[in-house]
């Protein structure tokens, strides 16, 4: 499955620790992340992601590029809700396209583990019929 990994700065310290606690779930998939939420994940675990733009810099359009290509299986976008964000269109433009696309999407770290638990016990299965370049093993 294609996972993206995204996390305002507030919150960054807690997809990390996510990160570290789900490793061994996450390793398995294809990731992709904002700029720095990616080089935090990567400096704390051994996973492997494709970083895009950092968030303010057109990294969540990337994202949302991939959800409208049918692209992406599962967001974690852990937000921070009490800090004014400079790209807020782009932020509410990946949302709204998770929806659109009907994409799971987790907005904090509580939802985010019971999807990717959920990932673990094959609750994804559903993404291969709707997208069926995805690998049979993953
Ligand atoms: O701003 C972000 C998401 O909106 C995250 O971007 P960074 O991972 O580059 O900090």
């Amino acid at each position: 499955m294609k996972i993206a990994l995204i996390a305002h700065d507030k919150k960054k310290p807690e997809i990390v620790q996510f990160a570290i606690a789900y490793e061994e779930i996450l390793k398995d998939h294809q990731l992709y992340s904002t700029g720095t939420t990616g080089t935090r994940i990567m400096e704390a675990t051994d996973l492997q992601i494709e970083r895009f733009k950092s968030g303010p810099l057109g990294g969540d359009q990337q994202i949302g590029a991939l959800v409208a290509e049918n692209e992406m299986d599962l967001v974690l976008f852990f937000r921070d809700p009490l800090t004014a964000q400079a790209h807020e269109p782009d932020i509410n433009a990946l949302i709204r396209l998770c929806d659109v696309y009907g994409i799971p999407l987790a907005t904090n770290m509580a939802t985010g583990e019971i999807l990717v638990k959920g990932l673990a016990r094959g609750d994804f299965e559903w993404r291969k019929i709707v997208n069926p370049t995805i690998e049979k093993d993953e």
